[in-house]
């Protein structure tokens, strides 16, 4: 019997010839990440020295101040600093701060690799995956074990083979495959599973719109989401000056077991929105028509160039409705300075944009742009929770960079469709 690509990167980092779902095991962790809100301020700074005086593989731990940058209030600042003191006085080399969400850094930074096990203090480390990587989130306490012991234990997961196959129609992005699997897997339905996205759907699709479906994987309780590595891979790992020679790439073998495969045709999809308050509350667009009072672009889902490119596209010689807010989070500095040299971010004020620092802020509700009682966003992040962007009665809708332009336009949640 074959075995999935989890089972294969596991095994390797267990130092066991194979392993079967369902086998607990040691596995060496690669890298080690910790975020500004869950890393060295929650239990970590307090109880690792009660552990260890040494930090086991300190050169693969990366800390990142992403949720809380920049500071919105003293409180905010306070814990920027904390992490900022501790990962100096810890010798931590990988440390960024203002950069951007931590998943996005992470990838721009050549800390993902294929084959490898990341784990990391946020629940999307699971974005990874679409670079072949076994990436998933921890909890402190799991991360005090990481940081002393350079291991942890893990249940291998069973694989839920996703496939999209045939060409995504104009007007339809990942997020669109990213909010429809969700939708019919639902939001526990791979709890503790691995999902593997394969399909020509994906052959054709850009490193970083992938990196939106892979994102989400734990939006449907995965353990892990993750896509094979192919020639785009590669070339995106060349790109960052990545040697191949430090990375390995497994596949699953064709006859590799998997509990479930669902199969689905990308030129039957039209542009899907999550409706509140939950991401797996999912139909498409044209069934919505609500009126809006922001639009956000960004998050470690949807703030990318190509996201940036494409709403740019839309919105190039438009104006956005009157009264609505459309702000623009680029998912990373870098992207920002991409967005701004191409002339992206200009077209995006010039239509009514407000252009942010790269930030969680506005994803998870912290800072630069909450929501008030009763007001509705279109968002193209992740997580459409009660209270995930400010008021516990705001209503937040999830949908692709295409449908957060289209929407901005009209004042109402919008099929893009409406503009090709
Ligand atoms: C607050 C943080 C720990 C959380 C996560 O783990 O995902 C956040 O990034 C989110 O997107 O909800
Ligand atoms: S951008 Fe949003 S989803 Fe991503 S890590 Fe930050 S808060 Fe979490």
């Amino acid at each position: 019997m074959g075995k999935t690509l989890s089972e294969k990167i596991l095994a390797k980092n267990a130092h066991r010839d194979v392993v079967n779902a369902g086998d607990v095991v040691w596995v060496d962790v690669d890298r080690s990440m910790m975020d500004d809100i869950l890393g060295p301020r929650v239990q970590i700074a307090e109880k690792l020295p009660e552990l260890t005086q040494e930090i086991k593989n300190r050169e693969n731990v990366i800390v990142i101040s992403d949720h809380y940058t920049p500071p919105a209030n003293i409180r905010q600042a306070e814990i920027v600093k904390f992490t900022r003191d501790w990962s100096l006085e810890n010798n931590i080399d990988n440390y960024y701060e203002f950069e951007g969400p931590c998943h996005q850094v992470m990838a721009e930074y050549g800390h993902v690799l294929p084959g490898t096990v990341i784990l990391g203090t946020d629940s999307h480390t699971c974005m990874g995956g679409a670079l072949g990587a076994f990436a998933s989130g921890v909890g402190s306490t799991e991360m005090l074990g990481i940081l002393a012991t350079g291991q942890t234990w893990l249940k291998v997961p069973e694989t839920i083979q996703v496939r999209w196959d045939g060409q995504l129609n104009p007007g339809v992005m990942a997020k669109d495959i990213s909010l429809k699997t969700i939708g019919v897997i639902g939001h526990a339905g791979a709890t503790y599973k691995a999902v593997e996205y394969v399909g020509e759907t994906f052959d054709q699709m850009e490193i970083e719109q992938r990196m939106a479906i892979t994102n989400m994987a734990v939006e449907m309780g995965a353990k892990v989401g993750l896509m094979p590595v192919d020639d785009k891979t590669i070339a995106y790992l060349d790109s960052l000056g990545i040697q191949r020679d430090s990375y390995s790439v497994y596949h699953s073998d064709a006859d590799a077991r998997f509990c479930q495969k669902l199969h689905f045709n990308s030129a039957e999809l039209l542009p899907q929105v999550a409706c509140p308050h939950e991401v797996d509350n999912v139909t498409a667009v044209m069934n919505v028509n609500t009126p809006i009072h922001q639009a956000y672009l960004g998050s470690c889902t949807g703030g990318r160039l190509s996201d940036l490119v494409a709403a740019a596209e839309l919105l190039k010689g438009k104006k956005i409705a009157k009264g609505i807010r459309l702000l623009v989070s680029p998912s990373s500095k870098k992207i920002w300075k991409a967005a701004s040299d191409a002339g992206v971010l200009s077209v995006l004020a010039e239509a009514g944009a407000v252009i942010l620092a790269p930030t969680c802020g506005v994803c998870v509700g912290l800072h630069s742009g909450l929501l008030a009682p009763k007001e509705v966003c279109i968002s193209a992040s992740n997580r459409n929770f009660i209270g995930r962007m400010g008021s516990k009665e705001a209503f937040i809708y999830l949908g692709s960079p295409l449908t957060v332009a289209a929407s901005a336009i009209t004042g109402r949640v919008t099929d893009p469709r409406e503009f090709l």
